[in-house]
Parts: structure tokens; C-alpha cells; sequence
């Protein structure tokens, strides 16, 4: 899928209007907070990408709405893809008509790599739980609506749990059936994710990568596990066991990487968590989304960037950010939100 055209208005502090990166590698080069992370996140969100926090904080102060209208390519076709952004929350326009992120899915769209992502290795579980579910969205529409469904019941039981418990028995019920489902796909997908991303270290970085799920039920005993605990729940006004809880462990050389890892290590074990995404979206597709790379070569050695720039320049489109340019590739400087 290539990004043909980007158009903005009130994103940040993007000042021009329209972004047209060429087919190939391009690097947005320009001084710390000069819009760099801003643009790819705007290229993100407009190919249909999620976010954390909140819509708001990206329209540029004083105004009430912002909007992206990309034009892309893809083997079906041209599309347009609009997004608005304001105090709402956030809307998306496919090709006129009024769409959800769920349809958006079915274009491969971008993978966004970037320093946050640390979070993945160094943070909690939610992190590696959201990263699971957001990349399990993209793949399969069940799953989008499963983990809603399960979360309506999950709320609705610890809600019970706080008055007492009476009539639990029937979103134990709610919870099992959507939790089931739920964990099986994640064991799906974590079966493809994991040569694909012990590869993509390797290509990296000496060591082996390895990637488990840690399931906080057997999904066989799920409801005797919340049958069980009840008493424990009730004292917590919260439900243990289920989905919820589960993490994914990371090693690296068997070793815990959050524990363990250096920092050089951490980024890269996250560079290859994104990576695998991005050839995951591709087989799905047989089309590759657009690769963002943000603060390409922050703590990363010349191997690792060398093997991050090889990757990025095989590929039909990729655009990356950062204070220095590669040696290959268009250099699009940034500055104060302008770009060249
Ligand atoms: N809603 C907004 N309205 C206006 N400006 C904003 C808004 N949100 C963020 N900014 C500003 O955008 C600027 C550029 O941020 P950005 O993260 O894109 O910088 P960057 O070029 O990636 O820099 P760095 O190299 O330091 O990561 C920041 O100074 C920030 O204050």
C-alpha cells in the first residue's frame, strides 16, 4: 500500500498542508520538536491506525478539529481515507462514506515504530496485552468484537462485585464464552508471530528471541477458576482471572528482557516485535502496509541500523524520522511543523 498524498489542517503543530512522500525510503530530518513524530503519527492515524490517549490533545491548540485526508494505492485501487479529529473523539471516511476502524482493517495500512515501544519490553502487561489485541484487530473482525463483548461482561461483574455479588453466575457465563474464544486466537497468532519475530531479531542482533503467552486460566477451567476465586474477588471488587490478566513474556537467550535486557537490546527486541507485525499484515494481506520508523537510529549500533535500513529499503514505501538522515534514501527536511 503506498501513500500517495497527505493532506492536513490543526494536526499538532503541522503547518503544510499536503504531504507527498514518493514511493521508496524517505527520512523526515529536522531538530528536536520540530514536528518529525507529529507527521508520522498523522500518517498513522489517517491509514486507519490506533492510538492511546486522547483525540483532543492532537488538534493544534486553539482549534476544535483537526483532519487528515490521505490518498492511497493499493493493489485494488485508489482510496481516499479521511479522518476529523475534535472534542468527539474521532470519525473515519472511506472514500466518501462514513466507516469504522474495523473496515479500515481491511486495507493493510502502516506500522508505526517508534520509542514508545520500549514499553513493550520495560512496561507492564497491559502494554503486551494492547499490543496483542490491537494486532489481532487488524487481522480478524471476530476478535475486535469479542474483546468488547468480553469487556462489557468484565465491567458488568466487577460492578457486581462491589454490591455484594448476587447474579454473578450469569457474566461468569459471558466471560467464559467470550474468553475462550479470545485465548485461542491469541495462541493463533502468537504461533505466527513468533518465528516471524525471533527472525527479524536475529537479522538485528546476536541471541534468540522467544515469545510465550502466560495465561493467567487454562481456558478449560475458566469458569471453576471464577467459581473459585469468588470469595477473593469479592474482597478485591475486581475478577482475577481471564484474558485480562494474561502478558506475554519476552526472552531474550531465555532470559526475562524486561529484567534483563540492555537498553540497546529492549529497543531492539521492540523493533522486532514491530517488525514481525509489519511481515504478519503483509502474508495477510500480500500486500506490505507502510512502514513509520520514528527516532530511527536513537540507541541503536551501525549493525542494528544497518539491518533496520536494509529491511525499510526493500520495501515499496517507508518514511522515517530522526536528527540525522541514512545514508540512502530522500532526506525531507522539518522545521517548526514546515517541511520541504
Ligand atoms: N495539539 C498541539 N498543538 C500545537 N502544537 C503541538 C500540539 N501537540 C504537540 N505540539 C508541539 O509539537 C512539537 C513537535 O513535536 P514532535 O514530537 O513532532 O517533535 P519531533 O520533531 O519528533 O522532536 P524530537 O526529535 O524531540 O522527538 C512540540 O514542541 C509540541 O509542543
Amino acid at each position: 500500500m503506498r501513500l500517495l498524498r497527505l493532506r492536513q489542517s490543526n494536526f499538532r503543530n503541522l503547518v503544510t498542508a499536503e504531504f507527498a512522500p514518493g514511493p521508496g525510503l524517505s527520512t523526515l530530518v529536522g531538530g528536536n520538536a520540530q514536528g518529525k513524530s507529529n507527521l508520522l503519527e498523522a500518517i498513522f492515524l489517517a491509514l486507519g491506525g490506533e492510538l492511546k490517549n486522547g483525540m483532543m490533545e492532537r488538534v493544534r491548540f486553539g482549534q476544535s478539529e483537526a483532519r487528515l485526508l490521505a490518498e492511497v494505492e493499493t493493489t485494488f485501487g485508489h482510496s481516499r481515507l479521511e479522518t476529523r479529529l475534535s472534542q468527539g473523539g474521532r470519525e473515519v471516511y472511506l472514500n466518501e462514506s462514513s466507516a469504522s476502524l474495523r473496515e479500515l482493517a481491511q486495507l493493510p495500512g502502516a506500522v508505526l515504530l517508534g520509542p514508545d515501544d520500549l514499553e513493550l519490553v520495560l512496561g507492564a502487561p497491559e502494554e503486551r496485552r494492547r499490543f496483542l489485541d490491537l494486532l489481532l484487530s487488524r487481522f480478524s473482525a471476530r476478535y475486535r468484537a469479542l474483546l468488547s463483548q468480553y469487556n462489557r461482561a468484565l465491567q458488568q461483574r466487577n460492578a457486581l462485585l462491589k454490591m455484594g455479588g448476587a447474579g454473578i453466575g450469569v457474566w461468569n457465563q459471558e466471560l467464559v464464552k467470550y474468553g475462550t474464544e479470545i485465548l485461542s486466537l491469541r495462541r493463533r497468532i502468537l504461533g505466527r508471530l513468533k518465528p516471524l519475530a525471533r527472525d527479524a531479531y536475529s537479522e538485528l542482533a546476536p541471541g534468540e528471541l522467544g515469545l510465550e503467552l502466560f495465561e493467567s486460566v487454562d481456558p478449560e477451567h475458566f469458569m471453576q477458576a471464577l467459581e473459585n476465586g469468588l470469595q477473593d474477588d469479592l474482597q478485591r471488587g475486581a475478577t482475577s482471572v481471564g484474558p485480562h490478566r494474561d502478558d506475554l513474556s519476552i526472552l531474550l537467550g531465555g532470559l526475562e528482557a524486561g529484567k534483563y535486557a540492555s537498553r540497546g537490546e529492549a529497543r531492539s527486541v521492540a523493533l522486532a516485535l514491530r517488525l514481525a507485525e509489519h511481515r504478519l499484515l503483509w502474508a495477510h494481506h500480500d500486500e506490505a502496509p507502510l512502514l513509520l520508523v520514528d527516532e530511527w537510529h536513537t540507541e541503536l549500533d551501525a549493525r542494528r541500523r544497518q539491518a533496520l535500513l536494509n529491511y525499510a529499503q526493500s520495501l515499496p514505501q517507508a518514511i522515517l524520522a530522526g536528527l540525522e538522515a541514512p545514508s540512502i534514501g530522500r532526506m525531507i527536511p522539518i522545521e517548526a511543523g514546515v517541511w520541504g
